[in-house]
């Protein structure tokens, strides 16, 4: 049970205003806009907790899950549980009913006080990494680097990432970049993080880990494969190359892995078909399963921990190309190809890779990108695809 924040004094406020004062009061707050949703929904988190594995979601209260790349790595797995639920559509705020009470008044109060206007700041990594952006050259190395450990059978695919640092307009607003995405990119999950010592992170991924909806329907996909969009804006004279589609096939291959070790046979799947993400096609393939047909309430979690990382930001086999990726990547991935979403919330359980997003420093925005390398690849389109990728985000920020 929920209950209006505030007392009965119903109030609305706008976005900015819960953005500005949970920034204002240091609270951890996530926001969020599903696919092809008008909706855009916020959770504010007075007490984050930090595991160091992936939480179970089924048993999980109501919140936003944040993780990293690294199961094992330094970054923890964080979870806002929902003290104060947002929704941009009623304007309304609910209260947890475990929500501490002395905290939800003090945030009320400043919320109140909270003018639209009022610049804020944003939280910014306690100590953030120390690492220059991979030029051309050390990008096309380790990608070539790559391809010949393929060719030599010591692994399948392995997907080698880069950051690019751009520092942040003058005229930059965090809800503002926010509105901005869920406008360019109706069909991806736009997501704003900001979690004090953590970090502020923003993006539009097209890519679904796991959900389990409402109506019990799980759902997880196999995405890879990279092309420019095709001028006139439509997937109908898409022409995929050899490389992509064996790249694809990887990523599919790794799911129905998954679905083989927990020895679930009644799976649908669709695919694979291409699909728009921002300036970009992928293809993909659509696994679904009806958990009110299969005796499988824990599919979720058992299905994320088998899945994370996909070989869609990772590589396969998974341990081959992960030990690839830390040796020859040259920087730390953080929260980049973790995976974020929505847990028991109205509308379900809604967890995507963290793809097309950038984290935001004092004066900065570090945007990342990662392209699936393969024994076809070719280390210059490789590159370019990086290139491609990191329009995503810098398209918001040039709009400022
Ligand atoms: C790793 C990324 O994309 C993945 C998802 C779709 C297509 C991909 C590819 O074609 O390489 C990547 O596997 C990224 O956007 O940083």
């Amino acid at each position: 049970m929920e209950q209006a924040a505030g007392g009965e004094n119903v109030k609305s406020y706008t976005l900015e205003q819960v953005l500005s004062a949970a920034l204002r009061q240091q609270q951890a707050i996530a926001v969020w806009r599903l696919p092809l949703q008008t909706e855009v929904q916020a959770c504010i988190s007075f007490a984050p907790q930090t595991t160091s594995t992936i939480p179970e979601l089924e048993s999980s209260p109501a919140g936003f899950l944040f993780c990293p790349f690294e199961t094992e790595g330094t970054h923890g797995h964080i979870f806002l549980q929902a003290d104060i639920h947002y929704s941009a559509l009623t304007k309304q705020l609910n209260t947890g009913t475990d929500a501490p009470a002395a905290q939800v008044s003090l945030f009320t109060e400043a919320l109140n006080q909270t003018e639209n206007g009022k610049p804020y700041a944003w939280p910014i990594p306690a100590n953030p990494a120390r690492h220059s952006d991979r030029n051309e050259e050390n990008f096309k190395a380790a990608a070539s680097l790559a391809v010949d450990v393929i060719r030599a059978e010591a692994m399948e695919k392995v997907v080698l990432s880069r950051t690019s640092t751009i520092p942040l307009p003058d005229a930059f607003s965090l809800h503002k970049a926010f509105e901005k995405m869920c406008s360019a990119y109706p069909n991806a999950f736009v997501s704003l993080v900001a979690i004090p010592g953590v970090g502020t992170w923003l993006g539009a991924t097209p890519e679904i880990l796991v959900s389990v909806d409402q109506q019990q329907l799980f759902k997880t996909v196999a995405l890879a494969g990279t092309q420019p969009l095709c001028e006139d804006g439509s997937t109908a004279n898409a022409i995929w190359r050899q490389k992509e589609i064996e790249e694809q096939g990887m990523v599919e291959r790794y799911v129905l892995s998954c679905f083989k070790k927990l020895r679930l046979r009644e799976y649908t799947e669709v695919g694979p078909r291409t699909v728009i993400a921002g300036n970009l096609m992928h293809l993909r393939t659509d696994f679904k399963v009806d958990l009110k047909e299969v005796d499988f309430p824990t599919l979720g979690t058992d299905m994320l921990r088998l899945l994370h990382p996909t070989s869609a930001v990772c590589g396969l086999p998974k341990e081959p190309s992960l030990r690839f990726i830390l040796d020859h990547e040259g920087y730390d991935r953080s929260y980049y190809s973790g995976f974020l979403g929505p847990v028991n919330s109205e509308a379900g359980t809604h967890l995507y890779v963290n793809l097309r997003c950038m984290q935001l420093l004092q004066h900065e925005a570090v945007l990342y990108a990662g392209a699936g390398i393969t024994g076809e690849s070719s280390p210059e389109k490789e590159w370019q695809e990086t290139k491609h990728k990191l329009q995503t985000m810098g398209k918001i920020l040039s709009e400022f």
